[in-house]
């Protein structure tokens, strides 16, 4: 019998201790929904979409809330206030990122997108990507990129069917170009989608088993991990885009040839970074990677959004023909004069955010917020489809309407608290912000003038030319399904004006 109760209590006892070890760090944990035992969110969280779930439980459990996904904790911010205490302010404890072993069975050890912020590699990426892409120098860049950008006109005047395929051309054109100084063809274009869609399913939790949880199954031999050889051939389709790339030109480099594109600045670098070649191969591939379907997917948002909302087209329209005209392409500098057109862009922006979860940050130590403590190791969220769908700060935020942007500067009601918006919100947060924002604002800019000085844009009979969500793909980015629309140029002689003039061959 007095081994059945000292048994009995040792249990209680054990049974205590794990219950107060267990809620011990949730004490300060900010609220969120009910967890289940062990696999804590694990079943409601969404597999697809999942920024529309997060948005829900913002709205029940507020702008800061945790989830636990098995043993993870994640904490999930979704208003400008949150970002900015959590990420900007504290950016050096919350500037990590999540493991991700199989991406990075991909895409190499080296990866400054997936080391944290003290390895001394992605210090160096930074530092190259901030001073190839200054203001001043972005000027330097812009004759070739907007060869390319009327190009981008041309391919629609002369196949308008094919508005997808241009626009994703483009992009990988304009990023090759100004990384490799080279040019890309159609069959590079379709190595680039093919590789990242490969890479998209490998990254997908639910396809794969959670290797980052639970390391031990990094070491299943690939006969029964499938996902193994899949990285391996994935691999390779991603070298094979990237690898003759660079090969020609350091080769190029060697032989003393100058087009003053990112890697000959890297590699014009005085050696204090102790900057492997490898490490600088790895540094181009980011970049590159970095900016080619966040812009293609904006601009096919953006034509989508012409096409769906014809009474803010012609607005927009009527705008550009006042300040342009027929005797000219649209500048640059035109942008600062034309209200309406920046209130579209930003409203593409706002609707159908590129990110609309920002991918994972990781706390390398405790991080007091208020009452809460955001723990180490936590990943965090940040919810720019809900920080940009808030009621509270948007009028109607489920519906297109680029006029809230000539009201106010962020599109907010009048009075709503805008603490911690600013322009390249939608690009992230803290030390790990789009070092391409400045670069990406002027592509969208100058396409965004280009289109509406150009063309018309109306749905087509073909059913695929809908902004619903469920006309984008799943993944991390909001890249709409391949669409068609009916694409017409605005008047003879501006479709003249685009036979006439000389295009990219990139
Ligand atoms: C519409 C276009 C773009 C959007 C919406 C976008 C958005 C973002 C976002 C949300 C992040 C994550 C930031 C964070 O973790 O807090 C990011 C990272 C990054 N972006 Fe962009 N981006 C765009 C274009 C570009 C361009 C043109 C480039 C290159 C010139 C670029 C290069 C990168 C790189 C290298 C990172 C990784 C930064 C790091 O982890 O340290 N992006 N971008």
């Amino acid at each position: 019998m007095s081994i059945i109760l000292l048994v009995s209590a040792i249990t209680i006892l054990i049974l205590f201790v794990v219950w107060r070890w267990g809620n011990a760090r949730e004490l300060n944990l900010p609220p969120g929904p009910p967890r289940s035992f062990i696999i804590g969110n694990a079943r409601e969280f969404p597999r697809f979409s999942p920024f529309i779930q997060l948005t829900e439980w913002a709205n029940e459990y507020g702008d800061i809330y945790s989830l636990k996904l098995l043993n993870k904790t994640i904490i999930v911010l979704s208003s400008g206030t949150t970002v900015k205490e959590v990420l900007d302010r504290n950016g050096m404890k919350t500037g990590g990122r999540p493991e991700a072993h199989i991406v990075r069975r991909v895409e190499g050890k080296i990866h400054p997108v997936f080391d944290s912020i003290d390895v001394p590699m992605w210090k160096a990426s930074r530092k190259t990507f901030h001073a190839f892409l200054t203001s001043q120098a972005l000027e330097s860049y812009f004759p070739m990129q907007q060869e390319r950008y009327l190009r981008l006109l041309r391919d629609i005047l002369t196949s308008p069917k094919d508005v997808v395929k241009h626009t994703k051309r483009l992009s990988v054109s304009i990023m090759v170009a100004l990384v490799y100084g080279q040019n890309a063809d159609d069959a590079r274009v379709d190595l680039f989608y093919r590789g990242m869609k490969r890479l998209t399913q490998l990254a997908d939790p639910f396809t794969n088993p959670p290797v980052d949880l639970f390391p031990i199954l990094k070491y299943v031999p690939a006969r029964w991990a499938s996902w193994k050889p899949l990285s391996d051939e994935t691999k390779a389709m991603r070298k094979a885009f990237h690898c003759d790339l660079v090969a020609s030109r350091e080769e190029a480099y060697l032989a003393g040839e100058r087009v003053g594109c990112y890697m000959e600045k890297v590699l014009d670098r005085p050696l204090d970074d102790n900057l492997t070649r490898e490490e600088i191969r790895v540094m181009c591939r980011v970049l590159v990677d970095g900016g080619i379907e966040t812009q293609a997917s904006y601009l096919q948002t953006l034509v989508l959004s012409l096409a769906c909302y014809p009474e803010y087209q012609r607005k927009a329209q009527a705008e550009m023909d006042l300040l342009v005209g027929d005797e000219r392409f649209p500048t640059l500098e035109d942008f600062d004069d034309l209200p309406y057109v920046r209130a579209f862009t930003k409203e593409v922006q706002r609707f159908r955010p590129i990110l609309p979860i920002v991918p994972a940050h990781v706390a390398s130590q405790d991080v007091r917020y208020g009452d809460y403590v955001i723990p180490k190791d936590a990943l965090i969220l940040m919810n720019t489809w809900g920080i940009y769908h808030d009621p509270e700060l948007f009028e109607e935020p489920y519906t297109f309407n680029p006029e809230r942007y000539l009201h106010s500067e962020f599109g907010v009601k009048e009075g709503a608290n805008v603490n911690g918006f600013r322009e390249n919100l939608p690009f992230g947060a803290g030390r790990r912000v789009c070092p391409g924002a400045e670069m990406a604002s002027r592509t969208i800019a100058m396409n965004a003038m280009n289109l509406i000085w150009a063309f018309n844009f109306a749905k087509d009979g073909s059913g695929t030319c809908n902004i619903d969500l469920d006309n984008y793909l799943p993944g991390l980015e909001l890249a709409p399904k391949p669409f068609t629309c009916d694409i017409t140029p605005r008047n003879a002689k501006r479709a003249q004006m685009i036979l006439n003039v000389t295009v990219a061959h990139g």
